[in-house]
């Protein structure tokens, strides 16, 4: 019998791109499938990223009620346009957009959630309540996703300190955090107060006091 490893079976295959104009700048779309589960993911790329130089970054967990439909009881809609148009401005960078709706519950069960929570329970309580995790999230994807492009270290983008931990464990250098603050609103305030109070996530009082104009 051979001692060689048996190599990792891939977690998903990157399939195709195409360009992507958006407002703030011409990105390349990447599509990927997850083996596991068929998901399809996706990768916004601009400009040299292969160069080994640290790379702007931003994992970014799908939430369609606030990336499409505009929801304000969460961050996610501003902190995916903050992202993007902090990558335009730096001419370089990648978002991962994982589908993970939800914490990972889906978007039925992050509905659920949501009516727990106007029944009084926070965004945490909600989870627990469902039979969830808090957070059943997994950055696992991001190793092939990340290098597909050549990518070890990353500028991360985020608040968040497990996706930090998440992509340290998997060999992702993150040689610096980006802050992605947003404005609180009087929907999503209790939100962020309990991610930065259960989940640790990094927002000092001052994120409240960005321009008016939501601009990050
Ligand atoms: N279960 C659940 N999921 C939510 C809720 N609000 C937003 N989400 C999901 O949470 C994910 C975003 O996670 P956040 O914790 O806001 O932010 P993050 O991406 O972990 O951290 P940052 O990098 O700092 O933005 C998305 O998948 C959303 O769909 C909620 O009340 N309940
Ligand atoms: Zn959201």
């Amino acid at each position: 019998m051979s001692n060689t490893a048996t190599p990792a079976a891939p977690l998903l295959d990157y399939v195709t791109s195409c360009a992507l104009p958006t407002p703030w700048a011409q990105f390349t779309l990447h599509a990927f499938v997850e083996h596991s589960t068929g998901k399809e993911h996706l990768a916004m790329a601009l400009g040299d990223i292969d160069s080994g130089e640290p790379v702007l970054a931003r994992v970014h967990s799908e939430c369609l009620t606030g990336d499409v439909l505009f929801s304000q009881r969460c961050d996610c809609g501003a902190q995916l346009e903050g992202a993007l148009k902090r990558i335009a401005a730096e001419g370089r960078g990648v978002l991962l957009y994982l589908r993970q709706e939800g914490r990972g519950i889906g978007l039925v069960n992050k509905i659920r959630a949501y009516r727990l929570q106007e029944a009084g329970a926070d965004t945490v309580e909600a989870n627990l309540q469902l039979g969830f995790h808090a957070d059943a999230r997994n950055y696992e994807l991001c190793l092939p996703m990340l290098e597909q492009f050549g990518i070890r270290q990353v500028k991360l983008m985020t608040n968040n300190p497990r996706k930090i931990d998440a992509l340290t464990r998997l060999g992702i250098e993150v040689t610096e955090r980006v802050p992605l603050l947003v404005n609180r609103n009087a929907f999503n305030t209790g939100y962020l107060d309990t991610k930065q109070a259960k989940l640790g996530h990094m927002m000092s009082p001052q994120a409240a006091l960005v321009p008016e104009d939501g601009e990050l």
